[in-house]
């Protein structure tokens, strides 16, 4: 071919692609959306996927930008996002119009990459049928007699921060960011797996290591989690998994050994390994007493009845390992770090935790965990601040109108919620920067619209898991406070530097607290 015919069809195929990727972009402007004007070819959030901008911050102000508009058309790449700002149409589409979005957009293929798998990645039926399944796993009954094996690992917290305090003479300092994280792997690590992961003590734990490797603040994990959130046709078009190889060698290869070890010796534990071979086994877990546990396998479908297959079995031990564990932990730190710049707030939550205590012969038990209305105002609060999950997603599952508006969705149209704008917008919340759980009495609740405060989503995708997290976040809370005061370490910052790559919002700097020894 001559050097001017190989030019022209260069610049042939660079106007065509200039053309796709123009028309691409267009594509709310073409019906007649709001949007904001995207740069070609990364859209509005190209920032985020060099890892210079953060996913949150970067939709947090766009809602701010834009909070008067009821929904935003915005691109991820070329591909089109409807953000929804008006309270009133997320509540529709969580709840009342469920059936029409139940699924997230994101990648999920079960048969090419059996770790995605999972109850957060899967739609539609296959997500009906594994959450019916699933839902009995979660009951308060459930919660209780998994309990005393997260109050196991509370005593190694408990052991670990008199040890240190004994070690310097008094006060020390810790970056409890990773402190709790360690705490948090044993939790899931037993509870999920029956494994002691021994990460309060050996920090380099097989556990800990791989939790660090699944929220690795690295370019390569970014734009792997940005791709399966809102990149599924690249994900599949490269054949990229969701989880790099070692993780999912690692994971398949526990519960191989687990499950086998478990049948062979028939040892039966109180824990999600136990529940998950008994849909392996039998389809279904036997209901418990707890009130409110329903016996869904009753109004399951045949589908549902069917038994997991052991890929089914490790994709759900994944996600309880990776949805429990970074999101406990940051919301124990994060209420942490607030505690130490409120003194006044520490002080009255110690006073709960030491009165509860005292009426239950000084042990943090189920019940009296339960009994501290003052930490879940604390913890709520916390949660608003720094949402663990700071946005979500719903997909249309049929081509159909937006909730009370006569905008047409296509089929396959990606709603984005932003959790972290609407929970820090002063419409709904007075100086929304201002750490203040006051703002979680009954009353105020009830006085705010619904659907602005959602760090567990809601509707029937709600996070499955919300017990078990608040007993998770509670026992830490008071197994710390009943031990130590804290107070910020000397050059911590007073206003977290947060990792423009990690979406679980993760302070650059750790969180370094001083631990000072209680009378
Ligand atoms: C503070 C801790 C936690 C927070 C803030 C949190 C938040 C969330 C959110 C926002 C969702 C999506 C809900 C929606 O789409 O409406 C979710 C889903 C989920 N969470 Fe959690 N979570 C936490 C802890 C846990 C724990 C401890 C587990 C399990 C061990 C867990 C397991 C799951 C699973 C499996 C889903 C998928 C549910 C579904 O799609 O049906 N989470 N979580």
């Amino acid at each position: 071919m001559s050097v001017l015919a190989a030019s022209f069809v260069l610049v042939t195929l660079c106007t065509l692609l200039y053309a796709f990727i123009r028309y691409r972009l267009s594509y709310w402007q073409r019906r007649k959306v709001f949007f904001v004007p995207p740069s070609a070819p990364l859209g509005n959030y190209g920032p985020c996927f060099l890892g210079k901008k953060g996913l949150s911050e970067t939709m947090a102000g766009i809602y701010r930008e834009h909070r008067d508009e009821r929904y935003v058309g915005t691109y991820f790449l070329l591909t089109p996002l409807l953000q929804l700002h008006d309270p009133e149409i997320i509540r529709q589409v969580f709840i009342k119009e469920f059936q029409d979005f139940n699924g997230r957009g994101n990648y999920c293929d079960p048969e090419a990459d059996p770790l995605s798998g999972h109850l957060f990645m899967l739609g539609g039926q296959p997500w009906r049928n594994m959450r019916v399944k699933l839902s009995p796993t979660f009951t308060t009954g459930k919660m209780r007699s998994m309990f005393n094996t997260i109050s196991e690992c509370a005593g190694f917290l408990r052991e670990h921060i008199e040890a240190s305090m004994k070690a310097a003479g008094g006060g020390y300092e810790e970056d409890v960011r990773e402190l709790v994280a360690r705490f948090s792997t044993d939790v899931i690590s037993s509870v999920a797996f029956g494994i002691e992961s021994n990460s309060m003590k050996n920090p380099d734990s097989e556990f800990r290591r791989m939790g660090q490797a699944v929220f690795d603040p690295s370019l390569e994990v970014n734009i792997r989690t940005l791709l399966t959130f809102f990149g599924r046709d690249i994900m599949k078009a490269f054949s990229i998994r969701s989880t790099p190889g070692a993780i999912h060698d690692f994971f398949t290869r526990i519960v191989d050994e687990m499950v086998s070890y478990r049948e062979t010796n028939k040892v039966e534990r109180a824990d999600m390994l136990n529940l998950l071979i008994k849909l392996k086994n039998d389809g279904f877990v036997p209901p418990d007493n707890s009130t409110d546990e329903k016996d869904k396998s009753a109004d399951a479908t045949p589908d549902a009845k069917q038994k997991l297959t052991m890929k089914q079995i490790t994709a759900q031990v994944f996600v309880f390992f990776v949805a429990g564990y970074e999101t406990t932990s940051t919301t124990t730190s994060f209420t942490l770090y607030e505690l130490a710049k409120h003194p006044d707030i520490q002080k009255k939550l110690i006073e709960e935790v030491d009165g509860v205590m005292a009426k239950h012969n000084g042990q943090p038990t189920y019940d009296a965990i339960m009994e501290m209305p003052y930490m879940e105002m604390v913890i709520q609060e916390t949660m608003r601040m720094y949402p663990p999950v700071p946005f979500l997603t719903r997909e249309a599952n049929v081509k159909r109108t937006l909730p009370l508006t006569d905008l047409t969705l296509e089929k396959g149209t990606t709603l984005m919620i932003p959790v972290i704008g609407l929970h820090h917008d002063p419409q709904y919340w007075e100086e929304p920067d201002r750490y203040n759980p006051l703002r979680f009495t009954e009353e105020a609740k009830k006085a705010r619209p619904n659907m602005v405060y959602i760090p567990f989503g809601d509707g029937p995708r709600i996070c499955i898991g919300m017990r078990m997290a608040l007993v998770q976040v509670k026992i830490a809370l008071s197994t710390i406070l009943s031990k130590a005061t804290v107070t910020l370490a000397p050059g911590m910052p007073s206003t977290p530097r947060m990792s423009p790559r990690t979406v679980v919002p993760t302070p650059i700097d750790g969180i370094r607290l001083t631990l000072t020894p209680r009378n």
